[in-house]
């Protein structure tokens, strides 16, 4: 068996990198090409066989939302707003990073491959829906036609990486396509660097990730081209936390990541049913076990069931794999975790149906979110399309809101869950605000954890840091400094932007990796230099102006004027020119007014809480009835 090898000093003869291309420009193809051209040396072009997402990747709305990626993509890319007309000013206030453009998206795959010296493979990876393995093996379709398309193109040597979730021993198939389809005395080397960034932190968790795998074969060669990868994520990334390994370990560390996180929340999930019929409360059984420092306190939040492109995918690849090898037992374990998600989500269901007096017909039902998390515009493998596909099925009427999630995405998934276009139209509402779909309804559902539905305080932020500095471990602040809690710090592109800015020019911090401390021209310190502090345009709500943490340049830790807080818009006022998926973001808005919705609802007005992110009793005293998962419901299953 190979072993791990930790590269601790860089091979002498070791290709250095000018030119990346990445293809696929998905959720992470673009974060990912972003956060390399803006923080390493190197230039990146992006290309994808869908060119209406380039085309928004080259335009003012990007095709995906993520905190904090505007105002990367606008300084990487040199070009701050395509749109001159457009009243949308903030890209202008950015400035062009290294002083030219080093961010670049195409349609051009040939020519893209052909310039480029390492090519990052960021292609989709789907369970496979027909054939062998249909249900649970991954459909690789998309990864053997880049692989070909590379071969084909390729007349000078390339590293290529397989960034895309991939069963073990993929990169053994890929290097057969390669080499097979190869141009005379063209080699191909090839690499494992799974992705661990999750959405709706993707900035953070690209700019600061855990850890960085990178899998190579052993031989010497496999080693130097690791190698050439270690340089880029180095420019950025603390040494020690780039890790080198063997490739079929690589690629398992990536399907066994997602594999442990999704069994905590099933765990927690299965927990929740239990503390429902017994009196617990969820939340406070998982806050007892996660302040196990063994146990940690991430990713056990009880829900309506985990959503997301990946974490059912990639359990199903483990089944797969497993099932393949005749190990059984083991596919079976893995299998619970997908069994119990599906349990849980059919759970919350019903409950809500039986709290309703079992009939649902006609009444109006009001979904609050859509998207799989909040601070993500995906919405793929959502709790809610279960759910209102459920609520379909009893004959309710539907009114939807989620503020990053636009209605054509919306009535896709529905469509694709198997409702009749014609059919939702009549009984499907999509609404511009939440108090739209909440007016004259019977019951409303919060699915997505935006914090604008939240009537909890605001988290407080000298109190959490007294008590709990977890957010630090992950940016490995120094001891004795405050950075935002975790829950800070997904709230906002402000927030995101700013704590990193400040992060990356602590000179004094033993753990960044020395480039970034003495570097002057830092892009993100430019970043934050040049926006100005202008109040008139900025789409903070008072509320939030009022809870936000303090500002860095208030904070002791953090005196640097650069460090200012990033008063930013990141959404057109102005239209684009089409309708389509890809449009402007519409602005935050404050956090729901829960006294207001109570005067325009039918009564008993119900509220189910399927993220535990309410103070019941503050809509109890305003009239609610208040449900939630993981605790003990007080109106179920007595009609
Ligand atoms: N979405 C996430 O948060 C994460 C996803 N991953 C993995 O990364 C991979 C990509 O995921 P997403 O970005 O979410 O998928 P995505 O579906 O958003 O993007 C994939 C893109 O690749 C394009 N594409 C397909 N074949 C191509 C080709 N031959 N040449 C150029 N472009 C091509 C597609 O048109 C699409 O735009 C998957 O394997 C996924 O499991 C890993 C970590 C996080
Ligand atoms: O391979 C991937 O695609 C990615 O999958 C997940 O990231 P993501 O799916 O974007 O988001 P998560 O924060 O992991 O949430 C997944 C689902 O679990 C739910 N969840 C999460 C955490 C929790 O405590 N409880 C809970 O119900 C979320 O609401 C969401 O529906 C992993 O967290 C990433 O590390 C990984 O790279």
């Amino acid at each position: 068996m190979e072993e791990a090898v930790l590269i601790t000093a860089t091979p002498a003869a070791h290709k250095p990198i000018g030119r990346v291309t990445c293809l696929g420009s998905g959720f992470v193809g673009g974060p990912t090409s972003a956060v390399t051209a803006f923080m390493s040396n190197v230039d990146v072009t992006v290309v994808d066989i869908n060119p209406e997402r380039i085309r928004a990747w080259n335009s003012d709305w990007l095709p995906i939302y993520e905190p904090g990626l505007n105002e990367i993509v606008y300084a990487a890319r040199g070009s701050p707003s395509t749109n001159a007309a457009s009243q949308y000013e903030a890209p202008q206030a950015v400035p062009r990073h290294k002083g030219r453009a080093s961010l670049h998206f195409s349609t051009n795959i040939n020519k893209a491959i052909d310039e480029a010296d390492l090519i990052f493979v960021c292609v989709n990876t789907p369970t496979k829906a027909n054939g062998v393995g249909r249900g649970a093996a991954a459909d690789l379709a998309f990864v053997e036609a880049a692989a070909r398309n590379i071969a084909q193109v390729a007349r000078q040597d390339k590293i290529v990486v397989e960034k895309s979730t991939v069963p073990c021993r993929t990169a053994q198939s890929i290097r057969e396509i390669l080499s097979a389809n190869a141009n005379p005395g063209v080699r191909f080397d090839v690499l494992s660097n799974p992705e661990f960034l999750a959405e709706g932190t993707a900035v953070r968790d690209l700019l600061t990730p855990d850890r960085v795998i990178i899998g190579s074969e052993t031989t010497p060669e496999g080693l130097r081209a690791a190698a050439s990868l270690v340089d880029i994520y180095s420019q950025w990334i603390p040494r020690e936390r780039i890790i080198t390994m063997n490739l079929w370990s690589s690629e398992l560390s990536k399907l066994a990541a997602n594999a442990l996180l999704a069994q905590r929340i099933s765990s927690v999930n299965a927990l929740s049913a239990i503390c429902e019929a017994t009196g617990a409360d969820v939340d406070e059984v998982s806050n007892a076990c996660g302040l196990d420092s063994r146990i940690g306190p991430h990713m056990l939040k009880a829900g309506p069931g985990f959503g997301g492109s990946c974490f059912q995918k990639d359990i199903f690849n483990i089944v797969y794999l497993s099932e393949s090898l005749h190990l059984y037992e083991v596919a079976d374990y893995w299998r619970g975790i997908i069994n119990m998600n599906q349990y849980q989500k059919n759970r919350f269901t019903k409950r809500i149906i039986s709290c309703l007096f079992n009939n649902l017909t006609s009444k109006k039902i009001a979904v609050l979110g859509f998207a799989f998390k909040k601070d993500t515009s995906d919405t793929r493998e959502s709790p809610a399309i279960a759910l209102i596909t459920n609520l379909i099925a009893e004959k309710a009427q539907v009114a939807i809101y989620d503020p990053k999630v636009k209605g054509p995405q919306i009535w896709k998934e529905l469509v694709d869950a198997g409702s009749k276009a014609g059919h939702l139209k009549q009984i499907v509402l999509i609404c511009k605000s939440a108090y739209e779909a909440c007016q004259g309804a019977d019951a409303i559902i919060v699915v997505t954890e935006w914090d604008e539905f939240s009537n909890k305080e605001p988290v407080n932020a000298r109190k959490v840091e007294a008590d709990q500095p977890q957010g630090n471990d992950r940016l490995n602040v120094p001891e004795g400094r405050r950075t935002f809690t975790p829950a800070e710090f997904t709230c906002t592109t402000q927030l995101v932007l700013s704590e990193i800015s400040t992060y990356l020019s602590k000179e004094t911090s033993p753990s960044l990796p020395s480039r970034e401390a003495q570097n002057t021209n830092n892009p993100l310190n430019a970043l934050s230099h040049n926006i100005p502090h202008s109040t008139s345009r900025t789409n903070r709500t008072k509320q939030q102006r009022s809870s936000s943490p303090p500002s860095p340049t208030k904070t002791p830790t953090s005196a640097k004027p650069h460090t200012k807080y990033l008063f930013y818009v990141d959404e057109p006022t102005k239209q684009p020119p089409r309708a389509s998926n890809f449009g402007p973001e519409p602005p935050m808005t404050e956090r729901l007014d829960w006294a207001r919705i109570a005067t325009g609802m039918r009564k008993p007005m119900w509220v189910f809480d399927g993220r535990n992110i309410l103070d019941g009793a503050k809509l109890e005293a305003l009239g609610f009835r208040y449900e939630a998962i993981g605790k003990a419901s007080k109106y179920a299953g007595f009609h």
